[in-house]
C-alpha cells in the first residue's frame, strides 16, 4: 500500500546535486566524506535485507563506482560475504580512494565473471548521474542478467542506464529491473519520471550530509484533507456542476467522483430522465446554467463531445468567472481560449492530449508541463505513470507512481470528478490538482485490480480517510 518513493520530497537533477554537493564542501566536507557518507548509507540497507547472503557488488568507474567499494568494505567489516566486480580502475580521486580501502579482490565486469555467475543480493554501483551516454550493450546485457537472477538486486543512486534529468534510458530498452533503488542525499528525476522510474523497484533515500535541500520539483505530498464540522452545509462543502455531452457515462462518473470527493452538491447539466443516484441533481444545459454563484468549481469535457453544442458550452463554461476542471473533449476544443481567464483553471491532459495542445515539445514531462502551465496561465496536469502537476508560476510536483490498473476507461472522468470537489471546497488550484491525484491513486491501490471506473469513485471515501 505504500507509494514506492517518499511523498513531498525534493527531486533535484544532475546538476542540482552536483551544486549540493559543492555547497556541502564549501561548508566543509569533501566528495570522499560524501562517499563515505553513501557508501555507508547502502551498506546498512544491504546488510539489513541480505540477511547473510552472498552480495556482488558490481563498481563502475565514476564515484557511483566509488561509492560501491565503500559499501563492500563496510559490509565485509561486518561479517558479510562480499565480492566486488569492476568495470576498470577508478577514474576520479575519491574512488580511487575508496577502491584502495578495499582490501577484498577485485574482479573483471562483464568479462571476469563466467557464464551463470551470480551472488544472492547483486548491488549495482556501476553508473549513477555522471552517466552521459549509453551503456556499452555488453556491460547493459551482464547487469541486466545479474539482476534477474539475484534473489535481491539494489541499484546505488540509479539503476545503471538511467538518465537523471528525464527518466529516459539511455539503453534503449536494456535496463535491468531493480527490487529497490537507493536514492542518494535526494530523489532525481528518474526515480519518478518513465521508463525509468518503473525500473527502480521501491526507492529510499540516503541522507549523505547534504543538508537541507532546496528544490522547485517534488513529489505530491500526502495532502491533508479537513472533514465537514458542524457549521458546514452542502454548499459549504463545494458546489460541482458537471457539465456533460452525448456520452453520459463519463460525465456521471465526474459528477459520482465529485460526491464521493467531498462535495455538497454536484449538479449534472445533461438532462434526461432521473436515475440512481438521485443524489446526482440533473438539468439540461442552458446558456445561463453556470450563473448561479453557489457553483464551485465546473468540471468541463468527461462525455462533451466535439460538435458545436460542445463548443458552445465550452464557449460558456470560458466566459463564466467559474473556477474549471477542462478536461477530455474540451482539452481538443480549447485552441489558445485560455488567454484572459482570471479565475482558477486546471487542465487535466494525457500525453496525446497535451501533444495535440502545446505540440510535441523538447526536454523533460517536468519541462514541458511547467512551460505549457506558463504559456497557458493554467495549472497543468499531465496524467500518465508519471503525472506531472505544473502551475504558471514555475511550481511543479510529481505524483509518485500509483496503481497500473488505472489504466483502464472512466478513469480519467473519475479524476477530473474528483479535482473539482477540491477546486469547490476553495482548496488553492495546484493544491486541489495534487491532492485530488494523490486521492485518485491511493483510491487506485487500495482497491488493487480490474477495477472499474464507478468502483474506483466508490473507494475514494477510504482514500480520503487516510488523507488526515
Ligand atoms: N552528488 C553527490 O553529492 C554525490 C554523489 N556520489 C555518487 O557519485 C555519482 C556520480 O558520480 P560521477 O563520477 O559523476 O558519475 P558516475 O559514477 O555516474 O559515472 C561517471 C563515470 O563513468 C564514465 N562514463 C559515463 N558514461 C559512460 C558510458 N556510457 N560508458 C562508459 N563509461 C561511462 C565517465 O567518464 C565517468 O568516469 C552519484 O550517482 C553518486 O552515486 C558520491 O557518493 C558523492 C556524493
Ligand atoms: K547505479
Amino acid at each position: 500500500m505504500l507509494p514506492n518513493v517518499p511523498e513531498g520530497a525534493p527531486v533535484l537533477t544532475a546538476a542540482a546535486m552536483r551544486a549540493a554537493e559543492d555547497r556541502a564542501i564549501a561548508a566543509g566536507s569533501s566528495v570522499a566524506a560524501l562517499m563515505e557518507c553513501a557508501g555507508t548509507g547502502v551498506a546498512e540497507w544491504v546488510h539489513r535485507l541480505a540477511a547473510g547472503s552472498e552480495v556482488l557488488i558490481l563498481c563502475g568507474p565514476g564515484n557511483n563506482g566509488g561509492d560501491g567499494y565503500v559499501a563492500a568494505r563496510v559490509l565485509a567489516s561486518r561479517g558479510v560475504p562480499v565480492r566486488v566486480a569492476a568495470l576498470g580502475e577508478p577514474k576520479t580521486a575519491a574512488a580511487a580512494q575508496a577502491r584502495a580501502a578495499w582490501s577484498g579482490p577485485v574482479e573483471a565486469f562483464p568479462g571476469g565473471l563466467a557464464d551463470g555467475d551470480t551472488a544472492p543480493i547483486l548491488v549495482d554501483a556501476v553508473f549513477g548521474t555522471g552517466l552521459t551516454r549509453a551503456v556499452d550493450d555488453a556491460v547493459a546485457d551482464a547487469i541486466r542478467l545479474l539482476a534477474g537472477r539475484a534473489r535481491l538486486s539494489i541499484a546505488v543512486d540509479l539503476p545503471s542506464g538511467a538518465e537523471t534529468d528525464s527518466g529516459g534510458d539511455f539503453g534503449a530498452g536494456k535496463l535491468a529491473n531493480f527490487d529497490g533503488t537507493l536514492a542518494l542525499g535526494a530523489l532525481k528525476p528518474a526515480h519518478v519520471l518513465q521508463p525509468a522510474a518503473r525500473h527502480c523497484g521501491a526507492v529510499r533515500v540516503i541522507d549523505i550530509g547534504l543538508g537541507s535541500l532546496d528544490a522547485v520539483l517534488r513529489t505530491s505530498p500526502r495532502p491533508q484533507i479537513a472533514a465537514p464540522g458542524p457549521e458546514s452545509h452542502k454548499y459549504t462543502r463545494g458546489m460541482v456542476a458537471v457539465v456533460g455531452g452525448p456520452m453520459h457515462g463519463a460525465s456521471e462518473l465526474a459528477a459520482r467522483a465529485a460526491y464521493r470527493a467531498g462535495a455538497g452538491y454536484v449538479l449534472l447539466l445533461t438532462g434526461g430522465l432521473p436515475h440512481p443516484p438521485h443524489a446526482i441533481v440533473r438539468q439540461r444545459w442552458s446558456p445561463d446554467a453556470l450563473a448561479d454563484d453557489r457553483i464551485g468549481a465546473v468540471v468541463i469535457g468527461p462525455g462533451l463531445g466535439r460538435d458545436d453544442r460542445a463548443r458552445e458550452k465550452l464557449e460558456a463554461a470560458l466566459a463564466s468567472d467559474r473556477p474549471l476542471v477542462i478536461d477530455g473533449d474540451a482539452l481538443h476544443l480549447l485552441d489558445g481560449r485560455l488567454r484572459g481567464r482570471d479565475a482558477p483553471t486546471i487542465l487535466t491532459p494525457h500525453a496525446g492530449e497535451f501533444a495535440a495542445l502545446f505540440g510535441a515539445g523538447t526536454g523533460s514531462k517536468i519541462m514541458q508541463a511547467q512551460d505549457a502551465a506558463r504559456k497557458s496561465g493554467a495549472v497543468v496536469v499531465v496524467k500518465g505513470a508519471d503525472t506531472v502537476i505544473a502551475a504558471p508560476g514555475g511550481r511543479v510536483q510529481v505524483a509518485a507512481p500509483t496503481s497500473a490498473w488505472l489504466s483502464v476507461a472512466g478513469t480519467g472522468d473519475v479524476l477530473a470528478g474528483t479535482i473539482g470537489a477540491l477546486l469547490a471546497q476553495h482548496v488553492p488550484p495546484f493544491d486541489a490538482a495534487s491532492a485530488g491525484i494523490w486521492l485518485h491513486g491511493a483510491a487506485a491501490r487500495m482497491i488493487d485490480r480490474c477495477f472499474l471506473a464507478d468502483e474506483l469513485a466508490d473507494a475514494l471515501p477510504e482514500a480520503l480517510e487516510r488523507a488526515r
